[in-house]
């Protein structure tokens, strides 16, 4: 595509000099590290780094036109002065990469917890379709079988619209992505035109970036308000997907345009669980879809796992998908890894790997888990360090009222110091209870590893999937399954 026409795309804009030698533009980037010959380079003011401040380096790696917002010295490439350089970004990216999203049924999936649980339920499903999927989120990008790595949840809007584009591409039709509150907030997804949009809950989490509850509230509810504002007639049809057990929900139905589709267990819904089993291996319940009732059997267990089903359900059911069909593919769905991931010794101790990282995701766990405990439960929790503090008294008190022997220790602690994490954590404690203490997670897994008993369950709390651990600006190699395995093996040798 040349320059020229892919700035077309910006009304107002002031160009210096005001007649340039067009060129063929070979990639646009707001990432000095990624600029080749003939690029654009957006200039972004970011938290740390102001871009406006490296374009000499965009130049001399081989950028051909900057896009920026504020003044800059003479810089014999042309310059394109935006109002708003991230918003430019959006609508170049967008033309740059063939407006994708349009190309396919993309569905956005928002909330405090279960994001990445209810995306991997719907790609399940459409897959069991012989659909070619795409997925987006905290653990990777998947195109198809291809896994492609990811820095953030949500991925700035560049990446995201490459990637859709190679979506496309690839033959796929279906996409199921996470939208965070801060990709929200920061225009991350602007201009993606998304078919279906699913709410899964709000509770609290990254106080520290949306300070209160209502900023939080209004940063998710954007996915909404953007959704279905027209009405194509080509059955270009959006959907909200809200949950009715949620206050937030009734807010969403009057932000968008959309038709909304309910779902719940509590309150009364269009997609409904009712007379929920949770056991061992899996749980049964009977689910009503508008009037019509069926008796699903899924092999993943905890109530929230009902509702992340349930938002999968109206999701693909939403798309026209037929109850029959949806449901054989939740039968065979297994899991997440690093979601409620059980590992077994020899000698019968169990120890479950989880994601939950917020105060009422920790609850959560820490619920399903006693329903089925046939003995002592050990938690092993740690907060992430450069997060949210407000959660980590929050999670100390959950942690300790919930489990009958809780250990505090090291999530990520990234720039903070590990011990202060642990002692805001202890702050929440009411009593002066003794809790063992370990910066080293390492340490406080072969700690709980060693004083459980067979019928115990483990709980280790917080990191999930993640294979590092990040201290100080440091990431290292670190995975709680793997290390949960060591420290059986270390016991079974002992014994
Ligand atoms: C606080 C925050 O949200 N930061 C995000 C933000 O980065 P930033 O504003 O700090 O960017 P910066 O490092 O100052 O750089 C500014 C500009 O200079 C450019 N740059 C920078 C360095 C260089 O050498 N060359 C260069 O050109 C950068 O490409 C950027 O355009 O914009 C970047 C691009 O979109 C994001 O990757 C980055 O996420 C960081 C890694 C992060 O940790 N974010 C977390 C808080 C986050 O976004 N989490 C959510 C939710 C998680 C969940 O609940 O699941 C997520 O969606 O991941
Ligand atoms: N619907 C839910 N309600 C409450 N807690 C949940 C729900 N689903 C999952 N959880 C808990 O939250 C943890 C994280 O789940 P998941 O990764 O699906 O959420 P997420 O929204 O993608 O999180 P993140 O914001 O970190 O990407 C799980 O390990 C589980 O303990
Ligand atoms: N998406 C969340 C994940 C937190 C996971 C936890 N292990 C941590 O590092 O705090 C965040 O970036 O806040
Ligand atoms: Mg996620």
């Amino acid at each position: 595509m040349q320059a020229s026409k892919l700035i077309e795309n910006i009304k107002f804009k002031r160009i210096v000099p005001e007649l340039f030698e067009d060129f063929r533009v070979s990639l646009l980037t707001q990432d000095t590290r990624e600029v080749i010959a003939g690029s654009i380079f957006v200039a972004i003011k970011g938290t740390r780094i102001d871009g406006h401040k490296l374009v000499q380096e965009a130049k001399k790696n081989g950028a051909a036109m900057i896009i920026a917002q504020e003044p800059l010295p003479d810089m014999t490439i042309p310059v394109v002065y935006v109002q708003n350089t991230n918003r430019a970004m959006a609508i170049l990216s967008s033309f740059f990469y063939g407006a994708s999203s349009q190309a396919l049924r993309v569905i956005g999936v928002t909330g405090t917890n279960g994001k990445t649980t209810v995306t991997h339920i719907i790609e399940a499903i459409f897959s069991s379709l012989n659909e070619n999927t795409g997925l987006i989120g905290t653990m990777y990008r998947k195109i198809g079988d291809e896994v492609l790595k990811t820095k953030n949840t949500t991925p700035d809007i560049i990446t995201l619209q490459r990637t859709l584009n190679k979506m496309v591409e690839k033959g796929v039709s279906t996409v199921a992505m996470e939208v965070s509150s801060i990709a929200l907030v920061q225009g991350r997804v602007w201009g993606i035109d998304f078919d279906v949009a699913v709410f899964t809950n709000l509770t609290e989490d990254h106080l520290d970036y949306h300070k209160t509850m209502a900023e939080y509230a209004h940063a998710k509810s954007l996915l909404f308000s953007q959704l279905g504002n027209k009405y194509a007639h080509s059955g270009d049809h959006k959907v909200a997907v809200l949950n009715n057990d949620d206050s937030l929900s009734k807010q969403l139905e009057e932000d968008t345009a959309a038709e909304v589709i309910t779902y719940g267990i509590k309150n009364n819904a269009m997609i409904r669980a009712t007379n929920v089993e949770i056991h061992g291996q899996g749980t049964n319940f009977d689910l009503t879809v508008f009037n019509k009732k069926y008796s699903v059997t899924v092999k993943m267990v905890g109530m929230f796992n009902v509702y992340n089903i349930l938002a999968a359900f109206a999701a693909a059911y939403a798309c026209g998908v037929s109850p029959e069909k949806i449901i054989k593919a939740l039968e065979q769905f297994s899991g997440v890894k690093g979601r409620l991931q059980l590992l077994t010794s020899q000698n019968k101790v169990s120890a479950i790997v989880d994601y939950s990282h917020t105060p009422d995701g920790l609850l959560n766990a820490l619920e399903t888990i006693n329903e089925f405990a046939k003995g002592k439960v050990f938690c092993i929790i740690g907060c992430g360090g450069d997060r949210d503090r407000f959660k980590r008294p929050k999670m100390g008190k959950i942690a300790v009222e919930n489990s009958d022997f809780a250990i505090f220790t090291s999530d990520n602690p990234r720039s903070e110091n590990p011990q202060v994490i642990i002692d805001e954590m202890l702050a929440g404690i009411p009593e002066l209870k003794e809790i063992p203490t370990f910066i080293d997670r390492r340490e406080a897994i072969n700690f709980a590893v060693s004083m459980a008993q067979p019928g115990d369950i483990i709980l280790v709390a917080g990191k999930g999937h993640e294979d590092y651990q990040i201290i100080g600006a440091t990431k290292y190699h670190f995975d709680d399954a793997e290390e949960v395995k060591k420290a059986f093996e270390l016991k079974e040798q002992m014994d």
